[in-house]
């Protein structure tokens, strides 16, 4: 009898088995058998907004589908269906990319496309940037993990997560065996943050031994939908100062705004405003993506991370550990040199580019109004407006018998709510506990990503189930 061997599942690697990753969990897959059963779902658990109908914006596709067949550019039509400074962006990327598309590129990305990323950093923020300490990578997420795996040393090596939090920061700290230690964000004070609440968490952890090395912020916040003030960013990099803490600042939602109020600010500018000895000791590592904003160009695996005040030994570290996967994805790169270096006023693509963009980000601005007086119109929703991201997340008050047929059923109260909402109504939504949430609160995510004429509709057929859910379990 041979025997167990490595793949077997009882000898996995612990903390594989023990990974959780929300987004694609338990309502995603019931989702997906109905689907095959021949239901229509609307999947709004994930932020995918060409899977939701958003078209691409059309110059980034221009010049990409140049860039990868560039045998197009010797056609003497080529101008007849390609505006010119498509055709010119592409001929520069290709100069940019030695071997073009098919090749492998630096490790660390294209330095042409670098160089652009940090250009547009030095408009955005108007302090200098430099190109060698961003790295491209394929998505945000790829970023995310390579700097978690770089600090989490073993399980007594804490990070400082927002709860609810995007799952990524709760699967890769699991995945790489540190522990996670969360600050909750206060839902009545509109998602705000509660440092007094949060220094507790840190002594907390502190006194079971746990070394808290970093604090992640989401701003724009996944799933609250918050956008942090400059007052806010400047109280949490006085924090990190004090308590020694890595900044990551996950900022891949900065062009999803839908208020006035606050605009977005990145850690970056607020820490070199600030001044020494922060701006000069505290240690920040920026996300940013293609995936998000009015691009929505999530498979194309787009995304950089910036280090500031990162010691050049660490940085070699960074760069080795990049070398391990060769190369980011080649055309991921290009749409994030086009992204933060779109067609400019008087540029022939300009007046297009610019209308695509502001009609997606108005659509969106109306979708999230409408979504949050959606779910604020039932008696028993209570649901922040989403000022910035592309998700809602109403809480869900729910009566005790249907907390206790849950939990007959083996089910946490809003995992049940959100199956029986996606059986009555195909709208596939993620539970609030796959973010976390404070103890007898429950909440559901969905994104604002519906088409917009189909929005009212939406939100009318969750009304009519949530009413109907409420009366049949009314205590
Ligand atoms: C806060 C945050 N950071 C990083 C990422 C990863 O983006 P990349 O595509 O660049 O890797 C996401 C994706 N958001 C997921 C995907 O869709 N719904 C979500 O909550 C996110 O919400």
């Amino acid at each position: 009898m041979m025997g167990r061997k490595a793949l077997d599942y009882e000898e996995l690697n612990e903390n594989v088995k023990k990974v959780q990753y929300a987004v694609r969990g338990e309502l995603y897959l019931r989702a997906s058998e109905l689907q095959k059963e021949g239901k229509r779902i609307i999947f709004t658990n994930v932020g995918n907004p060409h899977a939701l109908g958003q078209k691409p914006l059309t110059f980034p596709r221009q010049v990409v589908a140049l860039c990868q067949a560039p045998f197009l550019l010797d056609d003497p039509n080529v101008g007849l269906i390609f505006p010119a400074d498509a055709i010119a962006r592409a001929k520069h990327y290709l100069s940019l990319a030695p071997g073009g598309l098919g090749a492998y590129s630096d490790s660390r990305g294209i330095p042409g496309v670098r160089q652009e990323v940090a250009e547009f950093i030095q408009r955005r923020d108007g302090y200098p940037s430099d190109p060698e300490l961003i790295y491209l990578t394929d998505g945000a997420s790829k970023g995310v993990m390579q700097m978690l795996n770089a600090i989490i040393r073993n399980e007594r090596d804490g990070i400082l997560v927002p709860v609810p939090q995007y799952p990524l920061y709760s699967a890769a700290i699991s995945l790489f065996g540190g522990s996670l230690v969360p600050y909750y964000l206060e839902e009545e004070a509109n998602w705000g943050l509660d440092l007094v609440s949060t220094r507790q968490s840190v002594a907390e952890a502190r006194s079971k031994g746990i070394t808290v090395r970093a604090m992640v912020i989401i701003n724009p916040g996944n799933p609250t939908g918050q956008c942090l003030s400059e007052a806010n960013i400047r109280e949490l990099l006085n924090f990190c100062y004090q308590e020694n803490l890595v900044l990551l600042a996950d900022e891949v939602y900065q062009q999803n705004v839908y208020q006035d109020e606050r605009p977005f600010i990145s850690a970056r500018k607020v820490m070199f405003d600030m001044g020494p000895p922060v701006s000069r000791e505290v240690q920040l590592i920026s996300f940013h993506t293609v995936s998000k904003g009015y691009w929505g160009e999530c498979g194309q695996r787009g995304g950089y991370f910036e280090m500031t005040n990162i010691p050049p030994k660490t940085v070699d570290e960074i760069y080795k550990v990049a070398s391990i996967a060769l190369s980011p994805n080649v055309p991921g790169q290009i749409f994030m040199g086009l992204m933060v270096n779109p067609p400019k006023p008087g540029d022939i693509s300009y007046l297009k580019y610019s209308a695509e963009s502001k009609s997606i980000l108005e659509s969106l601005r109306r979708r999230a109004q409408i979504m949050t007086d959606g779910f604020n119109s039932c008696r028993n929703v209570v649901c922040n407006f989403t000022e910035g991201a592309m998700y809602s997340f109403p809480q869900i008050r729910l009566p005790q018998r249907a907390m206790d047929v849950a939990k007959s059923a083996g089910k946490a109260p809003d995992v049940y709510y959100c199956l029986k909402l996606l059986e009555a109504t195909g709208i596939s939504t993620v539970p609030g506990s796959g973010f976390g949430q404070k103890e007898g609160v429950f909440h559901l995510r969905t994104t604002i990503l519906p088409a917009e004429e189909d929005m009212p509709a939406i939100m009318s057929s969750f009304k009519k189930f949530n009413d109907s859910f409420m009366e049949q379990y009314q205590d």
